[in-house]
């Protein structure tokens, strides 16, 4: 389906640069005397428009971020703005607004995104009686389409399989044309053909309205779904991967996955965990500054040889 049989209320032109901008978020979970830093300094940011997966390890703070974007929770430190709204100085009266019409949701769960006796189109329609948006039937019915699932209009969820259930849910999330559509683990409950689908569905709702998305999840194959995938390691963003089309000297398309390591505001980096076994760098490295890169050795001077001299900077003595 074609954006021009779907009307548009997103206005993508009024989007700024970082639609998500988190800087040295901090989430700290204390209780029984002990405390857990799920979130330490993490820096991201998502520019208007693009489609972004956060993937990382049991434990290493995705949820946490996507329950901080949601509204749900406060961070305990650092600065968290959606769609220019400061998440932690919202009152209760802008959070409704925000998670109602700036931000939409896909939850893991296929049973927390719909409503079990209302059919597909009522589901979709239900966050426009609340917003009190006109034509309400009609756009739900777009939405269906483009969603691939018109076939469901009619049926409850029990009537769909599990992937139908979520497509709806993306249907859902985006019926008030919110500015930023989170996704926490929206294929984790799916076979590898579902998916798919609902991967290709959030990217084509991506590119057709124009929502800037984020998609949490453990799945390492989403990188084949969307252009920049950032992995998250121990509360903090770690390295980003990049996918590019080119085309080859015969003219033939190829995919190019470029990985990056990310530095925060204060120049701060974390080197890829495999490098680190591999060279045995620990404690600390010397750092040699080139005309266009930074090299990283391990420090001579733990293996008992003799340390390189450092080149002197020009025009020292
Ligand atoms: N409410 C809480 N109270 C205490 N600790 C928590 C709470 N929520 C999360 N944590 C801890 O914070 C850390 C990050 O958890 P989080 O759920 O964000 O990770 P995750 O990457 O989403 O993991 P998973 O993929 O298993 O869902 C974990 O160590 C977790 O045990």
């Amino acid at each position: 389906m074609s954006v021009d049989t779907l009307e548009l209320e997103q206005d993508v032109t009024t989007s700024v640069p970082g639609d998500i901008r988190c800087e040295d978020l901090v989430r700290i979970f204390s209780g029984q005397g002990v405390e857990v830093q799920a979130l330490q300094g993490l820096t991201l940011r998502v520019d208007a428009g693009e489609l972004v997966a956060v993937v990382g390890a049991s434990g290493s703070g995705k949820s946490t971020l996507l329950t901080i974007l949601s509204g749900l929770d406060t961070p305990s430190a650092g600065s968290a703005r959606v769609a220019g709204v400061d998440l932690l100085s919202m009152t209760a009266k802008q959070r409704v607004q925000y998670q109602r019409h700036t931000v939409g949701f896909v939850w893991q769960q296929t049973s927390r995104n719909l409503v079990p006796y209302l059919t597909a189109v009522e589901n979709v329609a239900l966050p426009m009686v609340l917003a009190r948006t006109p034509d309400r039937e009609r756009r739900a019915t777009d939405l269906l389409k483009l969603l691939d699932v018109a076939h469901c209009a009619d049926r409850t969820p029990s009537r769909m399989s599990g992937g139908e259930q979520q497509r709806v849910a993306v249907a859902v999330a985006v019926a008030n044309s919110p500015r930023v559509l989170l996704a926490d683990e929206p294929t984790g409950e799916l076979d590898e053909a579902s998916s798919v689908e609902v991967l290709e569905a959030m990217r084509g709702v991506n590119a057709e309205l124009g929502v800037t998305t984020l998609i949490v999840t453990h799945d390492p194959t989403v990188s084949d779904h969307v252009r920049r995938t950032v992995q998250i390691r121990d509360g903090r963003t770690s390295t980003e991967v990049l996918r590019r089309t080119e085309l080859d000297e015969a003219g033939a398309e190829r995919h190019v996955a470029e990985e990056f390591a990310v530095i925060d505001r204060v120049g701060r980096l974390q080197l890829p965990s495999d490098y680190v076994q591999s060279l045995e760098l620990r404690d600390r490295v010397r750092l040699a500054l080139e005309a266009d890169h930074v090299e990283v050795y391990r420090d001579a001077s733990r293996d008992g040889h003799a340390v390189p001299e450092a080149e002197p900077e020009e025009g020292s003595r």
